[in-house]
């Protein structure tokens, strides 16, 4: 029996492995990780994570062939195939603050595997990490040389979240980075494959060298962001000129070329990976002598950055500048719908540029826990642009506590609220009785609909004064103060 352990069981460890035991019975896997909640959680009926068709997936393996564990050490010990699935956030100090990644906790990985290891392995980068990490790891690896043979492939993971466990029954690809040019690469890629091949078509995996695999998924995430950036930046111009751009993206990617999907306009994209790997990206290129091409990356963020901005800057104009003491019910805080993930969600950055506005904010979302948005709201904000010399954290308002409230559904959080601002496109939140929550404002009421989920002119005839992303402007917005 072929085992796998995997080093972190986080949004990328935990689902992947589940399928992997799901799909592959002659398989034993492990999930290890260092932290001891998350994996009783694993254990429990609770998982730690929110994600469609996970429990099922869980309940059908766990104990079987599925485990959950603290023991690391040994587990990766006994294991024939090591996946590693930690964390690889944006360093935030020394050398490459606020852009490269911090390998801190891949490092310390691959130093324990080379210290607990007593039989060969292929160690597989499953986290997401910068071109020539593979490079590094061997030398960590094969620096404590007790004749044992490691082979290093790049294996990164493509689910989205949401969507993970149906992105991982049927991905479009798989693909695995090796050592091409030699016998043991070719042979680890092989026994790699033979995993996926229990349930994923033969053409839809890919092998390639290392440096390919490790580079395709920094440039698949820089060019799923950029389509929204772009789209976003035209919708800045469509609500200038009248266009509608749900309208016009649907011409564009009628386009076969183009083709439809990733391109609904938005308050901005969140989530842990599309920022951190184009800034990984931007720093690669800097490294290399490539400024043109990092500052051509740059911009994707720029402009999600400015579309935040210019969200809440419409939302303060339209109320006659001032948001200050008025209640504004903000409806979804995670970063898409169908996670309870919030990292890197432009509802952190909305709701601080309405809080500094002295704004007091009613929220809530189906998923993520009220003291996981107030530790959202008090942390500072990282300044990823920030200048050499200058701070890297901006200053939070101390008194998030007194200017926010969380409740638990929407219609209590919309009751006697001046606005209601959506910013995550929760199903439930296109059928909401719009009539029952206007009756319950006061007047002029409006609607701030950062996901485009709602239908303006039934809004718009119940009473409602209605923005929508890059939707022609409701006449009231159009003689508001023009929006930076
Ligand atoms: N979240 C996604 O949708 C997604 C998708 C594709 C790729 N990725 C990439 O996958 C990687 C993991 O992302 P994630 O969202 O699962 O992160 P996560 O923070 O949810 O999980 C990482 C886990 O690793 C554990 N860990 C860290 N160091 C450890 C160590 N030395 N030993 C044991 N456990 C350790 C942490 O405790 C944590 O539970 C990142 O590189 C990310 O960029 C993420
Ligand atoms: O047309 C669109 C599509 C998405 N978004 C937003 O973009 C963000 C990211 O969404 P999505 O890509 O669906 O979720 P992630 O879980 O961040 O997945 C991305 O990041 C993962 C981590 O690397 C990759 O594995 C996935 O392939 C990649 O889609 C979210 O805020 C979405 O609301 C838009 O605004 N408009």
């Amino acid at each position: 029996m072929v085992k796998i352990c995997c080093i972190g069981a986080g949004y990328v460890g935990g689902p992947t492995m589940a399928v992997i035991a799901l799909k592959c019975p002659s398989i034993e896997v492990a999930v290890v990780d260092i932290s001891v909640s998350r994996i009783r959680a694993w254990n429990s009926e609770k998982l730690p994570i929110y994600e469609p068709g996970l429990d099922d997936v869980v309940k059908k393996c766990r104990g079987k062939n599925l485990f959950f564990s603290n023991e690391v050490e040994k587990n990766v010990a006994q294991a024939d195939i090591v996946f590693v699935s930690v964390n690889t956030p944006t360093k935030t100090s020394g050398l490459g603050a606020g852009k490269a990644a911090d390998l801190t906790y891949w490092e310390s990985a691959a130093r324990m595997i080379a210290d607990v290891s007593k039989s060969s392995k292929i160690v597989v980068e499953k986290s997401t990490v910068p071109v020539k990490t593979a490079e590094a790891i061997e030398k960590i690896l094969t620096h404590n040389n007790k004749g044992i043979e490691f082979q290093i492939l790049s294996n990164p993971e493509f689910l989205a979240e949401g969507t993970a466990i149906a992105d991982l029954f049927d991905p479009d690809r798989v693909l695995i980075g090796g050592r091409e040019e030699t016998q043991g690469g070719l042979k680890a890629i092989k026994t790699l494959k033979d995993v996926y091949a229990h349930w994923v078509p033969q053409e839809r995996i890919i092998c390639t060298n290392l440096w390919s695999a490790e580079l395709s998924k920094l440039a698949a995430n820089a060019f799923l962001a950029q389509r929204i950036s772009s789209v976003n930046s035209i919708s800045a111009l469509c609500e200038a000129t009248g266009a509608n751009v749900t309208q016009v993206s649907y011409s564009v990617g009628k386009d076969s070329r183009i083709g439809p999907k990733f391109l609904s306009a938005s308050v901005g994209f969140g989530g842990s990976c599309f920022q951190k790997d184009i800034l990984n990206l931007v720093y690669i290129c800097e490294c290399n002598g490539l400024p043109e091409v990092a500052n051509y990356w740059k911009q994707v963020i720029k402009i999600n950055d400015y579309q935040k901005k210019r969200f809440v800057n419409r939302l303060v104009s339209s109320m006659f500048n001032t948001v200050s003491g008025k209640k504004i019910a903000i409806l979804g805080f995670s970063f898409k719908k169908d996670t309870g993930d919030t990292r890197e969600t432009p509802a952190i950055d909305v709701c601080k540029g309405l809080l500094s506005d002295r704004a007091h904010l009613i929220i809530y979302d189906p998923q993520v826990a009220e003291a996981q948005m107030m530790m959202d709201l008090s942390l500072p904000k990282f300044d990823w642009d920030s200048q050499p010399g200058s701070p890297m954290q901006i200053p939070t308002d101390e008194s998030v506590s007194q200017s926010v409230k969380v409740v638990h559904n929407a219609y209590e959080a919309t009751k006697d609220a001046h606005a209601i601002c959506i910013l995550t496109e929760w199903d439930e939140f296109k059928n909401l009785d719009y009539k029952k929550i206007y009756d319950n404002m006061p007047k002029p009421a409006y609607v701030f609909d950062g996901r485009n989920v709602v239908d303006v002119g039934k809004l718009r005839q119940i009473g409602f004064i209605v923005y929508a992303i890059g939707k022609p402007l409701d006449p009231w917005l159009k003689d508001m103060p023009a929006v930076a």
